[in-house]
């Protein structure tokens, strides 16, 4: 899907300029295949920007390492297609804008979080020349799919289906007309020291390094190993922790380093039930939160919340809590339940919590806070401190869940009211929680 995001008219100008944002790749990316088909069509040469924003708040070593490995490969491949790549520092607008000074085009990628949105929009205002908005981090774009806020993954499903026969096609790549890859011209940091680029943006160190190597190459080997070897029990044990059937492609697809239409493409040939499985996970969940975001201006808060779920949680916020737990004690997994603090340390220490345990996760910080809107702001606080994934628009929707979001009413009970609750028998009957909590156990 294109969006011309400024009314300004064809320029003259001595090249096109993709600013890499969330499709942090060279491959399967289609804001730059459009780029490159632009610059072809003016025989002008491209140049691909990215630029490092220090004053993202918070951020920790593990994002950014992961991100500028990333960036590395990236960097590597767009010069063997003859694409010069610049890596800035600054706040983007700035230095976007003062690229696009010489441009006769500016490409934007689109990511759905407000300080993406927000971005682009000062940038089209900053920039005298046409700014195109391109979208890639999809199967289906998010105003193809629906117009509206959807309630459920049911409603959402039954629209987004439509678009889905015939598969969308994969991006065709085009070589480009005009080298820039060794002209030159241009200043750009330097992505082989990342440590320096680290200090450089401020980044917090609390966490370690997380268990996952960034880059196209790795997300490709882990989604081989994906089908090869965990696909076929995807459907019977994506909910057990202990099986270590799930793909691992969720920091990947955060940081855009693979393409969601290739890893979706690759599934589906092989068919059956666990790709479906798969699917339904990839392409309905995860582009309901696209949706989620898109259409819900409060998708940070428990202002999001449906209207039964808001009511629910109101009429039992002055039920007492057996367990009450600030912030600092969660994330030192203080607490009183194994399965929670195993939770906890998996996400320390690997930047990657399981999908099964992320809900049980939440839903415990839900009873253990004094309120919801103090739960609310651990989970999120949390989750985009330590997951490789955070910040994504499956964190905030996944959060919104364990509140109600996307969710039915259930039968009532303390502290939740009709909000679905979890607990730790629960999690037994389904696996061997006692092997998890082990797993991670306390050193
Ligand atoms: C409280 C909570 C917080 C979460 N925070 C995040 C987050 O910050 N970032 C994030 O990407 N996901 C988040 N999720 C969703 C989900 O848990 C992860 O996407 C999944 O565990 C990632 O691991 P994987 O790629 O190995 O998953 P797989 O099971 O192999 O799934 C493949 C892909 O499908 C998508 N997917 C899977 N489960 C979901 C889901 N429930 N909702 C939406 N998309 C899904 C993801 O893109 C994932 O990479 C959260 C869920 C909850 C309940």
């Amino acid at each position: 899907m294109l969006r011309r995001l400024n009314r300004h008219p064809p320029a003259e100008g001595e090249h096109v300029l993709y600013r890499m944002q969330a499709s942090q790749r060279a491959e399967g990316n289609p804001a730059l295949e459009y780029a490159v088909a632009e610059a072809n069509r003016r025989a002008l040469p491209l140049l691909v920007c990215f630029c490092l924003d220090p004053r993202g708040e918070g951020r920790q070593a593990r994002h950014l390492g992961f991100m500028l490995e990333g960036l590395a490969e990236t960097g590597a491949h767009l010069a063997d297609r003859g694409i010069a790549f610049l890596v800035g520092a600054g706040p983007p607008h700035e230095v976007v804008a003062a690229l696009g000074e010489e441009a006769a085009l500016v490409v934007a990628d689109r990511g759905y979080l407000h300080g993406q949105a927000e971005d682009r929009a000062l940038l089209a205002e900053r920039l005298a020349v046409p700014l195109v908005e391109v979208e890639g981090e999809v199967v289906v774009p998010v105003e193809t799919a629906s117009q509206k806020e959807e309630w459920s993954a049911a409603t959402f499903r039954r629209r987004i289906a439509r678009h889905l026969e015939p598969f969308p096609a994969p991006q065709a790549q085009r070589a480009v007309r005009v080298r820039s890859a060794d002209d030159g011209n241009h200043e750009t940091l330097r992505l082989d020291r990342p440590d320096a680029l680290l200090r450089t943006l401020g980044a917090a160190e609390d966490a370690g390094p997380a268990a996952f190597t960034g880059g196209l190459t790795e997300a490709r080997r882990l989604l081989d190993r994906f089908v090869r070897e965990r696909l076929g029990r995807y459907a019977n044990e994506r909910n057990d922790p202990n099986a270590d059937v799930l793909s691992c492609m969720s920091p990947y697809l955060h940081f855009g380093q693979i393409s969601p239409l290739e890893v979706a493409r690759r599934v589906r040939a092989v068919g059956g039930t666990d790709a479906a499985a798969y699917l339904e996970e990839l392409v309905v969940r995860r582009e309901l939160s696209m949706n989620f975001v898109r259409y819900n201006p409060a998708y940070a808060s428990p202002d999001c919340l449906p209207a039964w779920a808001a009511t629910t949680l109101a009429d039992h916020a002055g039920d007492p809590r057996e367990y009450e737990y600030a912030l600092a004690d969660l994330e030192a997994a203080a607490t009183h339940d194994p399965y929670w603090n195993a939770a906890q340390r998996e996400l320390l220490g690997t930047g990657k919590m399981h999908g099964y345990m992320r809900m049980y996760w939440g839903k415990k910080v839900l009873e253990w806070s004094s309120t919801p809107e103090e739960a609310y702001h651990a989970l999120l606080t949390l989750n985009n401190r330590y997951e490789l994934d955070g910040r994504d628009p499956n964190g905030y929707a996944g959060v919104a869940w364990c509140f109600g979001k996307h969710d039915r009413a259930w039968k009532e009970r303390p502290v939740f009211g009709k909000v679905r609750y979890m607990n730790a028998r629960g999690l037994r009957r389904k696996f061997d929680a006692d092997r998890y909590a082990a797993r991670f156990g306390e050193e």
